[in-house]
């Protein structure tokens, strides 16, 4: 599968789910893998460095431990994810995103990803994406647009908690297609069976979920959320 193909795949209808993993049982992340692969979604993985955001969660050594065909979504909450690019990819991401607000040079960082291979097929690329915090607007990317394949708009940030960002989400939505209507867009963070439906219907192709996919009964709820953005 190349880049392109994979951007395919989360370009097509219905919007794609990609399931948090380190939401899951932590003595048994392999089980959680498992459930994620029963639903064919996407493996998320936050990884933060206790600097831009207060926790520390995994590398890319967990990534690469993590052994499974499903597309893996790698956002990168961290000082400087330029210095880790390379081994997310070695490691086996499909999708590489990063938060724009922590890196020094969004251009090249973008251009590093795109130069690199696919661990797991040398003839698939990597999926080139961006994060944006609440308060931060879809114009800070408008140089860079060309450059980009995905962009995720985040509902929480590390100084702004969990809020509801369902308001603000149809305008900023409707910014990222009129930069570039080829760019992926996915919807992260405070996602709940509650709003999932509402979220799907925006019009994002991707929504990223961890608590909500995996609190109390995750094959249900994961069941449960992929029927209300199939509608
Ligand atoms: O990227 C993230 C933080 O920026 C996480 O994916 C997000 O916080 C997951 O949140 P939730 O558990 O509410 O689904």
């Amino acid at each position: 599968m190349s880049q392109f193909a994979v951007l395919d795949v989360l370009r097509t209808r219905p919007p794609k789910l990609s399931v948090g993993i380190l939401a899951a049982d932590a003595m048994d992340y392999g089980a959680g893998v498992r459930l994620l692969e029963q639903f064919g979604v996407l493996l998320h993985l936050d990884v933060m460095d206790g600097r831009v955001w207060p926790s520390i969660t995994a590398g890319a050594p967990v990534l690469a431990g993590l052994r499974t065909s499903l597309l893996k979504d790698v956002h990168l909450l961290i000082e400087e994810p330029e210095k880790h690019v390379a081994a997310f990819a070695k490691a086996g991401a499909d999708v590489i995103s990063f938060s724009i607000e922590h890196c020094g040079d969004v251009s090249a960082t973008l251009d590093l990803i795109g130069q690199q291979t696919n661990a797991n097929d040398p003839a698939r690329g990597i999926v080139r994406g961006v994060s944006l915090d609440p308060a931060t607007p879809v114009d800070a990317i408008r140089s860079v647009a060309d450059k980009i394949d995905a962009v995720t708009l985040l509902a929480v940030g590390p100084t702004t908690g969990k809020q509801s960002f369902i308001d603000a989400l149809p305008a900023k939505i409707a910014a990222v297609r009129a930069l570039n209507e080829q760019i992926v867009i996915f919807v992260d963070g405070a996602v709940t069976k509650d709003n999932i439906g509402q979220l799907a219907a925006m019009g994002p192709n991707g929504i990223v979920t961890g608590s909500a996919a995996f609190a109390g009964n995750p094959a249900e709820n994961i069941q449960f959320m992929l029927e209300q953005i199939s509608v």
